[in-house]
């Protein structure tokens, strides 16, 4: 069973670190755990390297999901979703989950959280040396018996051990909730039973709930009314969302978020990704874009937007795509024209 830990509360430094615009590179890992509500600085947590690339049929080699996921903390993403503990046999592309974390050169103020469905992959992340883990569970039984070959209760129990063994570790735990939005296999789910689930994840001791529109069918009514439910149960500053692209709502669905008062959102540069076990969902929501979006918005991020846009054409050339982010082809559009302009 899942059982309630203590929380930590925010210091008053941290709080007082909230209001400056500009928040120093040093405190931002604090940030990340605490409070974020009452300020301008929104929280991305970049997934494509793990959700982006897990989909992927052709075997990336190391040394590009390397490259990648250290020119991503380069461009100022505060965390950056590193790999998955999960058994080969079932997500082939996330085999490499050791060499991955072992080569990438780690800067001090950015967290590389692994998924770990189970006691074994917790295992694996703390051989590898990983301080953040994410536990993954979805709303609906059909979905957690196809992605993780169990029921729902036996995934909240899993859930439960790998939380209690991460942290007595001294580890960091986040939880994802899949399908609050929609489930490829049941349909539409009812916003009270995700919030119930969000308050287990977090009263286990998650010190952050994702919630994850697993196939993108979601829209900002239907977030209105889950956020309406879960931020009743889980503080909005302990809430994620992770927002597919599939119906193409994600922009829509973050920015209803944000009225609510979520600033952390999951997003995957050149909006790479999908599920093995969620048949037809687009990627994420592409970073670039979200970026782009809060910059309008007048909100901080304090990611280098031209760096991500180089970064997502280059991991697009890689994977012999066009990039899925709008914002991102535009703007190298009109980069090269004005190179072009100023060459005629
Ligand atoms: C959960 C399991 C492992 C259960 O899989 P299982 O087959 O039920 O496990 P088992 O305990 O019966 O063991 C069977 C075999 O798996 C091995 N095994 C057992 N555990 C592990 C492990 N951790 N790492 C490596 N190997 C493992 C174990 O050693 C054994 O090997 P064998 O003796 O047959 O050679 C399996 O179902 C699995 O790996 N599923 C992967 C699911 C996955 O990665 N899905 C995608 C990520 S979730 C997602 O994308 C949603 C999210 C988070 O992005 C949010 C959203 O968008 O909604």
């Amino acid at each position: 069973m899942l059982r309630a830990l203590p929380r930590i509360s925010p210091s008053k430094h941290i709080q007082a670190a909230l209001k400056p615009k500009f928040i120093p590179i040093s405190v931002q890992k604090k940030l990340l755990h605490t409070d974020h509500e009452e300020n301008k600085y929104v929280k991305i947590v970049e997934v494509g390297p793990r959700d982006g690339l897990q989909n992927e049929k052709q075997l990336i080699p190391v040394q590009t999901k390397v490259k990648l996921i250290e020119l991503l903390a380069q461009a100022g993403l505060p965390v950056v979703e590193t790999t998955s503990f999960v058994n080969p046999k079932w997500v082939p592309q996330m085999g490499d989950n050791h060499d991955v974390f072992t080569t990438i050169q780690k800067k001090a103020n950015v967290s590389y959280p692994v998924l770990t469905p189970n006691l074994q992959g917790l295992k694996g992340a703390l051989k590898a040396g990983a301080q953040e883990v994410a536990v993954f569970v979805a709303v609906t039984e059909s979905f957690n018996r196809k992605n993780t070959n169990c029921s729902t209760e036996e995934s909240l129990q899993r859930a439960g051990q790998v939380i209690k063994e991460a942290l007595d570790n001294g580890l960091q735990v986040r939880g994802y909730l899949s399908c609050v939005l929609g489930c490829p296999y049941e349909g539409p789910v009812e916003p009270e039973l995700v919030a119930t689930m969000a308050k287990k994840l977090y009263d286990a001791g998650c010190y952050e709930i994702s919630l994850g529109d697993t196939i993108g069918t979601g829209t900002p009514g239907s977030m209105n009314k889950l956020l309406t439910q879960v931020l009743k149960v889980v503080p909005a500053n302990r809430v994620a969302v992770h927002c597919h692209d599939t119906y193409g709502q994600a922009l829509a669905n973050i920015s209803k978020a944000l009225d609510h008062g979520v600033r952390v959102v999951d997003s995957s540069v050149s909006g790479l990704g999908g599920c093995p076990y969620a048949p037809g969902a687009k990627g994420n929501v592409a970073t670039e874009d979200v970026v782009y979006m809060l910059n309008g918005m007048g909100l901080e991020t304090n990611v280098d937007l031209d760096a991500l846009i180089d970064i997502g054409q280059w991991i697009s050339n890689e994977l012999g795509r066009d990039t899925g982010s709008r914002a991102g082809a535009a703007l190298l559009a009109a980069k090269r024209a004005k190179l072009l302009r100023a060459k005629l």
